[in-house]
């Protein structure tokens, strides 16, 4: 028996559909929808992240709003960029994409975004409405985490998920989602400080490995049947790779691979938490 798998490629396409016909709906309302990003530095992999999100922009009918800084940007010209996009009455809704260059504050460029336009939902006061369980734009990663899961029937109410990772963009803000009332999942949250990390992933219904290290979760360490997402990226000789071992499809109820199964769901969130922004406005 091999697993199901939980196809992200084609559910963030069905997500971008639904999102096209109401981003129409707000137009033909007066309401414009557009994405900014901003990008610093020659990084390939974030540069090809960018590209992609732009791309699902065209896609869905959102003006996307590119601000692309060199390696070599000071503190001031990329808080001076977030500034300018905060005042844009075209950018509805923006990110900036991570990790920024080494020696940039990362913190402080993210407490600077306005928080009404924060499509990524990371900044501290929306991070803050997570933890309170009070309404705001969700994290992306998670919030595809949470939406593939239930495309697929993957029971969550009463589920143990095994959490790897506690990352700020992922792993921790996954924790708070999935013990909402509405998820009502039991979460386990791991990391590099866990002391015996298969004694845990055994016992789990699901497990979302997003600690970036390659080939973590091997078919030993899964219960038969349980769900398994794999979140987390690395690169291996130029390869990306990752944190799961294939042969975990073989003894895994569900696997969500990568690529093609949580990146597409994170990029079709951020369009997500634009549009429910905009309809939010609207209403
Ligand atoms: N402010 C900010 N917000 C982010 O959401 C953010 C970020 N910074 N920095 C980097 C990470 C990484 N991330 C991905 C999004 C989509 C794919 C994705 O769509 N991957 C596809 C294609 C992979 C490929 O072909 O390279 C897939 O998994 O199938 C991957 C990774 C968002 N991040």
């Amino acid at each position: 028996m091999t697993a199901q798998i939980l196809d992200g490629k084609a559910t963030a396409a069905e997500i971008r559909n639904d999102l096209k016909a109401r981003v129409a709906a707000l137009r033909d309302r007066g309401i414009a929808v557009g994405l900014g990003t901003v990008l610093v530095g020659d990084d390939p992999g974030s540069h090809a992240y960018v590209g992609m999100k732009h791309r699902d922009c065209a896609e869905v009918g959102i003006r996307s709003i590119r601000r692309d800084l060199p390696a070599d940007a000071t503190q001031e010209q990329v808080e001076q960029a977030v500034a300018e996009l905060n005042a844009d009455p075209d950018c509805t809704g923006y990110i900036v994409q991570l990790p920024l260059p080494k020696g940039l504050d990362e913190k402080r460029v993210l407490e600077l975004i306005d928080p009404d336009k924060d499509a990524d939902g990371l900044h501290p006061f929306n991070l803050g409405r997570l933890v309170l369980m009070q309404p705001g734009p969700l994290p992306c990663t998670p919030k595809g985490i949470v939406a593939l899961l239930r495309r697929f029937d993957v029971p969550l109410r009463g589920a143990e998920v095994v959490v790897i990772g506690r990352g700020v963009t992922a792993g921790r803000p996954l924790g708070l989602l999935l013990t909402r009332r509405s998820e009502n999942a039991t979460v386990t949250l791991c990391h590099t400080g866990t002391k015996d990390l298969a004694a845990h992933t055994r016992k789990a219904d699901i497990i979302v490995a997003a600690a970036g290290v390659p080939a973590l979760i091997t078919a030993d360490m899964v219960k038969p049947g349980a769900a398994v997402l794999d979140v987390g990226v690395s690169r291996v000789n130029g390869k990306l790779t990752g944190d799961v071992a294939p042969d975990v499809a073989e003894i895994a109820g569900w696997v969500a691979p990568n690529p093609g199964g949580v990146g597409p769901m994170t990029r079709a969130m951020l369009l997500a938490n634009v549009v429910e922004a905009a309809e939010a406005t609207a209403s």
